[in-house]
């Protein structure tokens, strides 16, 4: 269990995004610093698109700069529902290198999940960083209840990616998804939390509470992380 785990309240979502967005930057400059290069996953969903239109914004080396999706829903790319489109739109333009990690919507989502985890083989590993959005639900990257749901946290260490049929489907995007396993997003050197909104605070809340007994994913994810967590929330 993170042992430091730290709330950062903002007045409004501009001022979260703000704030986020320095420490991405200052995350993306020292890995640059240390290796020449840096490999961040970022979330998909709304929350994080106005931390995204600020970071996009910094003056940052972006050819060094790896971007992966640290989950997707299986749609085509340019689907409204694909987060690796909603990346892209945002970070291609600087030169970043935005990975699909589903780049063809195949029906069989289990081998979805096998082909991203080839995919990311080829990557520098761990993470310099693994930003974390929240479901209402409490599912984070996709990392949901059903079928997947023990695969996913307890799957071999070196599996970074699976194929997760959520159960209940959530209704704002109710589709197989590709997630980071909980290895690979606990691995990261720097994890980060963003949410907004009351109430997903009490989710989280409630989450640190329950502690390993915890029957959300999120509370899985702080649960089985040693590091500390930065977690940033704004009212709307
Ligand atoms: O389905 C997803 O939902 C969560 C939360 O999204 P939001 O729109 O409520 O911010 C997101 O973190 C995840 O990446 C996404 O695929």
């Amino acid at each position: 269990m993170s042992d430091e785990i730290e709330w950062w309240e903002y007045d409004d979502a501009a001022e979260m995004a703000a704030a986020v967005a320095d420490d991405i930057g200052f995350i993306i400059e020292s890995a640059i610093d240390a290796r020449g290069a840096a490999v961040i996953a970022l979330p998909g969903g709304k929350t994080p698109l106005p931390i995204y239109d600020k970071l996009s914004s910094a003056k940052l080396e972006w050819k060094r700069v790896t971007i992966i999706p640290g989950d997707e829903r299986i749609v085509p790319l340019g689907d409204p529902l694909s987060n690796v489109t909603a990346l892209a739109k945002f970070f291609l333009p600087k030169g970043a290198r935005v990975m699909p990690i589903v780049p063809h919507a195949i029906e069989d989502y289990k081998a979805a999940g096998r082909s991203a985890d080839a995919l990311m083989q080829d990557l520098h590993w761990p993470l310099d960083l693994c930003l974390l959005g929240v479901g209402s639900d409490g599912h984070t990257a996709s990392i949901f209840p059903g079928p997947d749901y023990d695969e996913a946290l307890t799957g071999p260490k070196e599996r970074r990616a699976l194929g997760v049929m959520p159960d209940p489907m959530p209704a704002d995007a109710p589709v197989p998804r590709v997630t980071l396993s909980m290895a690979a997003i606990t691995a990261a050197r720097a994890l980060m939390i963003a949410v907004a909104g009351k109430e997903k605070r009490a989710v989280v809340e409630a989450a640190i509470k329950e502690g390993k007994s915890s029957k959300s994913p999120i509370g899985q994810a702080l649960a089985r992380t040693e590091l500390p967590v930065d977690i940033h929330w704004a009212p709307n």
